[in-house]
């Protein structure tokens, strides 16, 4: 789904971030980001959105070299991603449901746009995404009044209903208890599966990472230094991403 080759990103003057960062990554993995704070986790996510841009490489996407695209036709794509960050960019004053039917704002026909208005289809499906990761009972309360692992999971049901193809979780757990944050990350792992979804998430648990994801990279002096099946770290892979 996404083979990169070489990517490389200096911030000015000459802080060189990433550095010739080369991998392939397939739908329906669940792919946790391990590195020390400042290695570049955020950087890279934001190269892959190509909101940053690349000093040098090569990016393809669904088979399509997508290097050179002018700013309409990325504007296009980025439709496809999703970014979720710590604090999910929620209307706090507005029901579950209402924020999960947002996402669909641009995709409405004119006449519902100006009315404001929701189909039923529309309605049934963010109630269906609320109920895959438990929500339901929670659907029209008002998003406030939900905790962080749960608000976190209504961003995941707003990413689904806008049809993401790629999630870029950064750090969507942090703050978060044990106990809410395994169970967004389970989340995470069942719609990337279910739905065929390429996920990425930046952690700093390792044992997280080892208990979801379907793969473990970690970043370091700008490279991927361990790129592991999802399974437990050796002593020597945790040093090489955190010395
Ligand atoms: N716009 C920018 N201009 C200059 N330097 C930047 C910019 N954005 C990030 N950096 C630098 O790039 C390095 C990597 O930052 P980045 O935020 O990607 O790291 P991170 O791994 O996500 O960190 P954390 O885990 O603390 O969130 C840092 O040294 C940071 O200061």
């Amino acid at each position: 789904m996404i083979i990169v080759r070489s990517l490389s990103k200096t911030f000015p003057p000459d802080h060189r971030v990433l550095q010739r960062i080369s991998f392939q990554a397939d739908e329906g993995d669940l792919i946790a980001l391990l590195g020390a704070s400042g290695s570049g986790k955020t950087t890279f996510f934001r190269c892959l959105m190509l909101k940053e841009k690349w000093d040098e490489g090569q990016y393809i996407y669904d088979g399509k070299d997508i290097t050179g695209l002018n700013a309409w036709e990325k504007f296009q794509l980025r439709k496809q991603w999703v970014y979720l960050e710590e604090k999910p960019g929620l209307n706090e004053k507005k029901s579950a449901v209402k924020n999960v039917l947002s996402a669909l704002l641009f995709k409405k026909s004119w006449w519902r746009f100006l009315t404001n208005t929701v189909s039923e289809d529309d309605h049934m499906e963010a109630m269906d995404y609320l109920d895959r990761v438990g929500l339901l009972d929670k659907a029209h309360e008002p998003v406030e009044k939900l905790s962080g692992g749960e608000k976190q999971r209504v961003a995941i049901c707003k990413a689904l209903i806008k049809g993401a193809r790629v999630i870029f979780a950064d750090e969507p757990v942090s703050g978060l208890d044990p106990e809410a944050a395994s169970r967004v990350l389970e989340d995470l792992r069942t719609i990337c599966r279910k739905n065929k979804i390429l996920v990425f998430c930046s952690l700093h648990q390792v044992e997280l990472a080892e208990k979801f994801a379907t793969r473990i990279w970690g970043l370091s002096g700008g490279k991927l230094v361990v790129d592991i099946a999802g399974r437990r770290l050796t002593q020597r892979e945790k040093d090489l991403i955190f010395k």
